[in-house]
C-alpha cells in the first residue's frame, strides 16, 4: 500500500507534485494545521506529516498519530514540534536547513535597512501627501558594528552580506571557529563584549533552552544607547516587555521584528511604536525560498517512505538514498545481533560496546548503532525503532561504545556486540554473506555459523554426549521441525552452545524437560523479526 502523507500548513505546491510521482499519496490541506481538534482526528491515517511553522505537532498530536513515520518541517525551525515526544515513539523529523537561509538572511538585512532610515513611518507619511523631509532623519551603517548572536547558516550569510556593505561585524556562537569567524571577515567575541559594542543586534540562533530570553533587561542595559535589534529567528529570543522598555526610554533606538513571542501576533503592545518595523514571519517567504523548501522536504520524506534514506533528520543518523541498499543487510544484522542478546539478557544492562571490524567500520555506523540499539532493548520496550532506541537507552543510563577496526579476520567485516551487566559480560559477532543474509558467526567466544530464523532455540551445556540427541528427541515429539541445526564449543569437552532454527515456536512446556537435563545449563527460545531477510 502506498504511504499516505498530510500536507497540514501552506505549501508550494511543486511538494504535491513531488510525492505523486514517487508514489506517496497526498492530502494537501494547507488550513488544516491551524484546526488542533480536526487534525487529531484524522492523523492516525497517516505515515508523514509535511509542516511549515503554524502547525503544532504536540506531544497529544503524536500520540494520536499512531502510523506516522515521519514530520518534514518546510524549513528551518522545528520549535513546534516537540521532538522527544517523536522521538519516542520513533518518529524521524526532519528538516530544510538550507533552503529557506538565503532569503531569510536577506530579510534581516532589510529590516536593518528599514530600521536605520524608517522606510515604512516615511513611506507611509509620503503615501499620505504629508511631504516630512525633515522628520525622518536615519543612520549610515557603513562603518557601523553588526552583533550577530548566532553564527550559523543564517548569520553567516548576514556577515557577508554586512562586510560588503562596509559594516564591522563581530560574532557571539559558542560553536564558532576561529577559522571559520576569519574566513566570514567577522570577530568572534563573547556576548558581554558584542552587547557593549554593537550599533545593531541581529538575532539567528535557534530556540533553545539557552537561547530562550538571551534579549531581556540585563542584556539591553549593557548595549550601547542608539542601539538597533533585529529579529528573524524566533519570538521567545527577545523578552518582548523588557525590548519595549528599552524603546520607551531611547536606549533602544529601534526594532525590526519578524517574529514574536505569541504568533500569529494579532495584538502586541510593539504595534505602533515608533521606528519599529514589523512583519508577520516572512523570513523564509520569498517564491525561491519557498520553491526550494517544498521540493527539499517533499523528497526528503519520499526517499524516506519509499526508499528507506534519511536526510536532514534531528533525531536519526542520515543514510543517503545510494548507501540505503548496501547498508540494509547490515542495518538487520545489527538489529538481531541487539536482539540476540537483549533476549538472553535478563539483568539490567550498564554497559554496550559496538565494534565494527573490516568493511562494517567504513560504513553508516551511528545507523548501524541505533539499530543494534533498537534490537537490544525491544524485549523490553516492543515499541522502539531505530529513532527511539538511542533515547531510550540514553535514559536508562546504559553507557554505549563504539570501537572501529580494521579487518581482522577471516570475514570481510563483521559487527561484535558485548554488553555487560551488574554480574557477567555477554558477546555475539555476525556478518552478512554475498546473498544478504545475517549470520551469527560468534557467541560467547565461540565460533559457529548460524542462519538467522524467525524461532530459535538456545542451549549453553556442557559439552558432552546426548545434547544433539535430546533436543532432536523433543522437537520431534513437540512436531517441531529444526530447518538447521549448529553447535559449537571452546574445547572438548569444555563449554558448548547449540543454536537451532526452528520452523515453529519451541513450546514453552517443554523448554523445562531440557533445562533439567544434567548437561545442560541454560535453555532459552529467540524470536526475530526475519522481515527483509
Ligand atoms: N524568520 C524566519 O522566517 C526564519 C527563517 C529561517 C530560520 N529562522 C530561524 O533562524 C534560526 C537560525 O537558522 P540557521 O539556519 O542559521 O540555523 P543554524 O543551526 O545553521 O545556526 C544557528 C547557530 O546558532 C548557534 N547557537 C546555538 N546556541 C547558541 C547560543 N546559546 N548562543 C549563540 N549562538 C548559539 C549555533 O552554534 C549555530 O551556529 C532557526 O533556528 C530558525 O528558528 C527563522
Ligand atoms: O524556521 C523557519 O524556516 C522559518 O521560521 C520559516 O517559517 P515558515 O515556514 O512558517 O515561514
Amino acid at each position: 500500500m502506498a504511504p499516505r502523507v498530510l500536507v497540514s500548513d501552506k505549501l508550494s505546491t511543486t511538494a504535491v507534485q513531488i510525492f505523486k510521482d514517487r508514489g506517496v499519496e497526498v492530502d494537501y490541506l494547507p488550513d488544516l494545521g491551524k484546526d488542533k481538534e480536526k487534525l487529531l482526528e484524522v492523523i492516525g491515517q497517516y505515515d508523514g506529516l509535511a509542516i511549515r511553522s503554524a502547525t503544532k505537532v504536540t506531544e497529544k498530536l503524536i500520540a494520536a498519530a499512531t502510523n506516522l513515520k515521519v514530520i518534514g518541517r518546510a524549513g528551518i525551525g522545528v520549535d513546534n514540534v516537540d521532538i522527544p515526544a517523536a522521538s519516542r515513539r520513533g518518529i524521524i523529523v526532519m528538516n530544510t536547513p538550507f533552503g529557506n537561509s538565503i532569503t531569510t538572511a536577506e530579510h534581516a538585512i532589510a529590516l536593518m535597512f528599514a530600521v536605520a532610515r524608517q522606510l515604512p513611518e516615511a513611506n507611509a507619511s509620503t503615501h499620505a501627501g504629508k511631504w516630512e523631509k525633515n522628520r525622518f532623519m536615519g543612520v549610515e551603517i557603513t562603518g557601523k558594528t553588526l552583533g550577530l548572536i548566532g553564527c550559523g547558516n543564517i548569520g553567516s550569510i548576514v556577515a557577508t552580506r554586512a562586510v560588503g556593505l562596509k559594516m564591522h561585524v563581530v560574532a557571539f556562537d559558542p560553536f564558532l571557529s576561529e577559522h571559520r569567524a576569519e574566513e566570514l571577515g567577522v570577530e568572534k567575541v563573547e556576548l558581554d563584549e558584542l552587547l557593549a559594542r554593537a550599533d545593531f543586534i541581529t538575532l539567528h540562533t535557534p530556540l533553545t533552552d539557552k537561547t530562550r530570553n538571551i534579549i531581556n533587561a540585563d542584556s539591553i542595559a549593557k548595549m550601547k544607547t542608539g542601539v538597533r535589534i533585529i529579529n528573524c529567528a524566533r519570538g521567545g529570543l527577545i523578552v518582548e516587555k523588557d525590548l519595549i522598555a528599552g524603546l520607551k526610554s531611547g536606549k533602544v533606538a529601534g526594532a525590526g521584528i519578524d517574529v514574536f513571542e505569541v504568533e500569529p501576533a494579532d495584538q502586541n503592545e510593539l504595534f505602533g511604536m515608533d521606528n519599529v518595523v514589523c512583519t508577520p514571519h516572512l523570513g523564509a517567504s520569498t517564491s525561491e525560498a519557498q520553491e526550494n523548501v517544498a521540493l527539499q522536504v517533499a523528497e526528503q520524506m519520499a526517499d524516506y517512505l519509499v526508499k528507506g534514506a534519511v536526510s536532514n533528520a534531528i533525531n536519526m543518523p542520515s543514510i543517503t538514498a545510494e548507501e540505503a541498499p548496501r547498508l540494509k543487510p547490515f542495518v538487520k544484522l545489527a538489529e538481531v545481533l541487539g536482539a540476540f542478546v537483549g533476549q538472553v539478557t535478563e539483568d539490567p544492562i550498564t554497559e554496550v560496546e559496538i565494534l565494527f571490524d573490516g568493511q562494517t567500520a567504513q560504513m553508516n555506523t551511528k545507523a548501524l548503532i541505533s539499530a543494534a540499539l533498537a534490537g537490544l532493548i525491544r524485549p523490553q520496550v516492543s515499541d522502539v525503532n531505530m529513532v527511539s532506541a538511542p533515547i531510550m537507552v540514553k535514559e536508562r543510563g546504559i553507557i554505549v561504545a563504539e570501537v572501529k577496526r580494521d579487518k581482522s579476520g577471516v570475514f570481510d567485516g563483521y559487527i561484535k556486540l558485548s554488553v555487560k551487566t551488574e554480574h557477567m559480560t555477554r558477546s555475539i559477532a555476525g556478518t552478512c554473506f554475498s546473498d544478504g543474509k545475517p549470520r551469527f558467526i560468534q557467541i560467547k567466544g565461540i565460533n559457529l555459523d548460524a542462519e538467522v530464523g524467525q524461532h530459535m532455540l538456545y542451549t549453553t551445556n556442557a559439552d558432552a554426549p546426548g545434547i544433539i540427541g535430546l533436543l532432536g528427541t523433543v522437537c520431534g515429539e513437540s512436531g517441531v521441525n529444526i530447518a538447521n541445526f549448529q553447535l559449537g564449543r571452546d574445547r572438548p569437552g569444555g563449554n558448548a552452545i547449540a543454536l537451532l532454527y526452528l520452523d515453529a515456536p519451541f513450546p514453552e512446556d517443554v523448554l523445562a524437560k531440557v533445562r533439567d537435563h544434567k548437561s545442560i545449563d541454560s535453555a532459552k527460545r529467540l524470536q526475530f523479526d526475519v522481515n527483509g531477510i
